[in-house]
């Protein structure tokens, strides 16, 4: 009997383990398959576009000693937003009075309206000649976060020093390369006679770096008064990225299709305060500082996969060598191992989760005094799959101390998802643009870990891409905000073509057709 039961037992498990291993071959013959067919990529580059009669710009000596010099002028603007109160309004002043000198076809062409919002802010509307077609919109902005040198800048940060090709200095990638970049574009489309067939309007605004409250804000006000809709707007966002993907060959432009929410949360503690000789068993500060490290011991949950950017990775999946490629070709298996992967690198994590920083602590009025009073910010960076309220949720759950009161004192909810496919046209005629130019790039959607301007033109347009052609390579991504911010001159000529030849693109009436469906615009 025994030997009988053992001889069922053994033929069970075969069956057990026969029947696994053929759901894994299965598995792995599907993702071998997608592996070799997983095509996204190859979209309108084929198609018979639109003929437009590009006027194209080589850029000659003169040219350039006379951008440059632009640009260097720009930077040694200090347009600064110190705080959500404290600008320089004064080097705003002076910014408005430079652009006016420094680019003198833009602000006296009958076919180009300018405008002052919230005095520092500029929106310009360039005039079609065919106005049933839809205008798109080009967004930068002028104001800039503070820098000292003292931090460790290799050259003053507002001195627009140019070392070994480069020009250091606040807001060379972040943002007075794209408002510069627009501008000497538009300047030199206009000078070559230029006239758009398809109306788009500039908007600069004054104070990005502090919530764009007063100058997109007035923008989208004044737009909607005029009852504008928005084919698609551009603002800044995400860049080229050359060697910062762990694994990617090439360079890839990532066009930033939507932008992460956020959420400020107050963490505060209150207790009777008394003398330093005889404390209690927790200070307000220790309850505090529990609270704050129960947060960093437990980030939010992985949501690698639930947003745009699983669709980030299946773009870039054929520049990837194996076994990389097998698994970004197949993320419906294989999201959770990449997830892991990706939250190892603080960039990188910021794609997998909502991130979870504690930016401020305060707490303590003098040295023998047991203090009543702690208090910390938490700024969290919202995933797509999440909103403001689950993320409170999950905050107050994680501290799980009565004691300590969870108060939101900001917040929005992720930004809708812009279009990528063969009908959207801002997405499309960007990806031209960036291919022309740079026909080694890999272009795909990618997601926005900041938040920028046009988080506030929701309600103008359906189509919000967040990029510009500004190249990173390792160690660019920390200077964003940080020391010895630059950008390369040729990069810079390359961001004035790149603008030059898309105002001329979005001229297109209609993008080409993938097959047999017209997309009238
Ligand atoms: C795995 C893929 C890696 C891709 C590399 C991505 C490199 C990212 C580098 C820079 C981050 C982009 C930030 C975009 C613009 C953010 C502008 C900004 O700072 N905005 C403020 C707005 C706030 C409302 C004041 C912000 O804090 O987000
Ligand atoms: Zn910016
Ligand atoms: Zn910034």
């Amino acid at each position: 009997l025994k030997t009988k039961q053992t001889s069922q037992i053994f033929k069970f498990l075969k069956i057990i383990i026969s029947s696994l291993l053929i759901t894994v071959l299965l598995l792995f013959t599907i993702a071998a398959i997608r592996t070799l067919s997983l095509d996204v990529n190859a979209g309108l580059q084929l198609a018979h576009w639109e003929k437009t009669n590009n006027k194209s710009l080589v850029i000659d000596h003169h040219q350039r000693e006379e951008l440059l010099a632009n640009f260097k002028e720009a930077i040694r603007i200090p347009t600064v937003s110190f705080s959500n109160t404290e600008s320089n309004t004064t080097a705003l002043h002076e910014f408005d009075r430079f652009l006016r000198k420094a680019f003198p076809t833009v602000f006296s062409s009958s076919l180009v309206h300018h405008e002052l919002v919230a005095n520092y802010s500029h929106l310009f509307w360039v005039k079609g000649s065919q106005p049933e077609l839809v205008p798109y919109m080009l967004l930068a902005h002028i104001d800039v976060v503070p820098a000292s040198e003292s931090d460790g800048w290799e050259a003053p940060p507002f001195s627009a020093k140019e070392i070994d090709g480069f020009i250091y200095g606040r807001g060379t990638i972040d943002d007075k390369n794209s408002v510069m970049g627009i501008l000497q574009a538009l300047e030199y489309l206009l000078l070559k006679g230029y006239a758009p067939r398809r109306g788009f309007y500039i908007g600069l605004g004054h104070d990005e770096e502090i919530s764009g409250l007063n100058g997109a804000m007035n923008i989208v006000r004044i737009l909607k008064q005029r009852g504008v809709q928005l084919l698609f707007v551009m603002d800044e966002g995400l860049t080229i990225s050359d060697g910062i993907i762990p694994g990617l060959e090439g360079p890839a432009a990532l066009i930033g299709l939507s932008e992460k929410g956020q959420a400020v949360i107050k963490l505060s503690v209150s207790v009777a305060p008394g003398h330093s000789s005889m404390p209690p068993r927790e200070t307000s500060i220790g309850i505090l500082a529990t609270a704050v490290k129960r947060l960093e011991d437990n980030p939010m949950p992985r949501l690698f996969g639930y947003g745009p950017e699983g669709d980030t990775f299946e773009h870039l999946a054929h520049k990837f060598s194996l076994p990389l490629k097998f698994i970004m070709s197949n993320l419906w298996l294989f999201s959770p191992l990449l997830s892991r992967i990706l939250e190892r690198k603080p960039v990188s994590n910021a794609f997998v989760r909502t991130t979870t920083a504690v930016t401020f602590f305060n707490a303590g009025v003098k040295i023998n005094v047991i203090p009543s009073l702690a208090e910390a910010y938490v700024n969290l960076r919202i995933h797509s799959a999440q909103s403001v309220q689950e993320v409170l949720d999950i905050i107050k759950d994680t501290v799980g101390d009565q004691r300590v009161k969870v108060e939101l004192v900001d917040g929005f909810d992720p930004l809708p998802i812009s279009g990528a496919d063969d009908k959207a046209f801002g997405f499309q005629i960007i990806k031209k643009t960036v291919l022309d130019l740079f026909p080694t790039v890999t272009v795909a959607p990618g997601i926005c870990i900041g938040n920028t301007d046009s988080r506030h033109f929701v309600d103008l347009t359906k189509n919000i891409y967040r990029f510009s052609p500004a190249w990173f390579k390792p160690g660019d991504p920390e200077r964003f905000h940080g020391i010895n911010e630059r950008i390369s001159t040729k990069n810079y000529e390359e961001m004035i073509v790149f603008y030059f030849n898309l105002i001329q693109n979005c001229d297109i009436r209609k993008l080409p057709e993938p097959h047999s469906s017209v997309h009238e615009l």
